[in-house]
């Protein structure tokens, strides 16, 4: 089990974001704005699915850690933290998807 986590990630990106080091491609995002690093999630989004389909199980964690990152940039240009998402997560636990599309299509 990798010691890795994502909330660390997170304040690496926080920190490398507020240090314009022109060598840091967290800064880069940060100073280019939304628009290039949302454009780099949906880029890496589409390599993942490519990978997955492909059945490229390298492929897709490679993938998958470029899209971790450039999700983590964008929620922090978004201004929306980790513990957000999480807090969401939280709250779908123990809640069927099934059960939660069907109750969207109830009337009222
Ligand atoms: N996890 C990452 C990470 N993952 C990917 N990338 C960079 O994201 C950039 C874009 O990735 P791409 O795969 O799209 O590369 P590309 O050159 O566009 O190539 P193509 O696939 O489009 O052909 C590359 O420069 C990668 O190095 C990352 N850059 C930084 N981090 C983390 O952020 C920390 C701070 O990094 P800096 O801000 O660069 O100091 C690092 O120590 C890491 O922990």
């Amino acid at each position: 089990m990798a010691s890795f986590s994502l909330s660390d990630l997170e304040a690496t990106i926080r920190e490398r974001a507020r240090s314009g080091d022109p060598d840091s491609w967290t800064a880069k995002l940060f100073a280019t704005g939304m628009d290039k690093a949302a454009q780099k999630l949906g880029e890496e989004a589409v390599e993942t699915v490519i990978a997955a389909v492909k059945g490229d199980t390298k492929a897709v964690i490679s993938e998958s850690a470029d899209l971790l990152y450039h999700w983590l940039v964008v929620l922090a240009i978004a201004g929306v933290s980790l513990e957000d998402v999480l807090g969401e997560l939280e709250q779908r636990t123990g809640r069927s998807g099934v059960a939660e599309k069907a109750s969207r299509s109830q009337p009222g």
